[in-house]
């Protein structure tokens, strides 16, 4: 893989971000989740062959985005949608190897859109540093999701290693029935002075802007579009700031993208930043029943209206 181009490297994330934005002329994000069981029964040529499967799969979608010039401003797989059909104790690597290829493809049709590899890590210092290298130098990914939940030092390791053009998108108010469990708890930050109590997830919001202050241009945020209230009080906290955010949660979830944009601008939150991600719902828009006939144009007709209702 060829990451980082040499333009890029002078650019922060924020910045690629800005121009890959301007250059699709939307905020859309689209996922790359593979499920080997849904996949179009045309497509599956050997039930054990993953990699060709998959290969053969998300190459017919992404030729056929490109020749329609469907160009998003963001692709984001989930890792472990991939790695889950290696079985390295058999030396088979047929998730990695289709998910590099996938990857190769995506650099080729669609050059300068940012890949957010959606791995959620975070752990000690030392070993945060070698996720972070799994993430930039192994991947080759542009952006990847951390979870704050071990603190400073399990977050700054991707900012460092990663460098201005990276980003590291930080878990703060996620798209799932659970998040409220912890993400939502009160909480007095024992680095402010005031005891005034607050959701966990806006002191998770402060130290995202407290990074950023070090990390200028490569911190942003994780938070799902499901829940609106949320969303909006976040996005307003973070509009002058302008942190990037990541927001899952449109399409299979239930949020619908349109809603979500006029939300973001209700908020004063620089759109241009925001990614809004749909996976199974763009790759995948027939969920449990077999894939009809037309399954290609289903994808592109719902790949076409993210980008649609996503335009800025
Ligand atoms: O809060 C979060 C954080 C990450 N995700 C991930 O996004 C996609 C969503 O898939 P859909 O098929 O569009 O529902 C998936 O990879 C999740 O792990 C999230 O949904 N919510």
């Amino acid at each position: 893989m060829g990451f980082p181009k040499k333009d890029e490297v002078r650019m922060t994330y924020r910045d690629i971000l800005n121009e890959s934005a301007r250059r699709a002329g939307n905020c859309a994000c689209v996922g790359l989740d593979p499920r080997p069981g849904n996949l179009p029964r045309k497509i599956v040529m050997d039930a054990g062959d993953h990699h060709g499967n998959l290969v053969r799969f998300f190459s017919i979608l992404l030729k056929e985005a490109a020749r329609r010039n469907l160009k998003p401003a963001a692709f984001k797989p989930n890792i472990g949608y991939w790695q889950c059909l290696d079985a390295p104790r058999k030396g088979d690597y047929q998730g990695s190897r289709a998910l590099a290829d996938v990857l190769d493809m995506v650099e080729e049709l669609f050059p300068g859109v940012p890949v957010i590899l959606d791995s959620k890590r975070g752990d000690i210092a030392s070993s945060s540093t070698n996720y972070a290298h799994e993430a930039f130098n192994s991947w080759g990914a542009h952006a990847v999701t951390v979870s704050p939940y071990m603190g400073s030092d399990s977050v700054e390791p991707f900012a460092s290693v990663g460098g201005r053009h990276r980003g590291v998108y930080v878990l703060n108010r996620t798209s799932n029935r659970g998040a409220q469990d912890f993400q939502g708890m009160d909480v007095r930050d024992r680095n402010d002075s005031g005891e005034k109590k607050e959701p966990l997830y806006m002191a998770v919001a402060r130290r995202i802007v407290t990074w950023e202050k070090t990390y200028g241009g490569t911190l942003g945020a994780v938070v799902g579009a499901t829940s609106p209230a949320e969303l909006g009080a976040l996005a307003s906290f973070y509009a002058d700031h302008e942190i990037p955010l990541l927001i899952p949660g449109v399409g299979s979830q239930g949020a619908g993208a349109t809603d979500t944009v006029s939300l973001l601008r209700d908020s004063g939150y620089p759109v241009e930043l925001a990614r809004i991600n749909s996976s199974s719902g763009i790759t995948m828009p027939w969920k449990d029943t077999p894939a009809p006939d037309s399954w290609e144009d289903m994808c592109m007709d719902a790949w076409s209206r993210l980008l649609e209702e996503t335009v800025l």
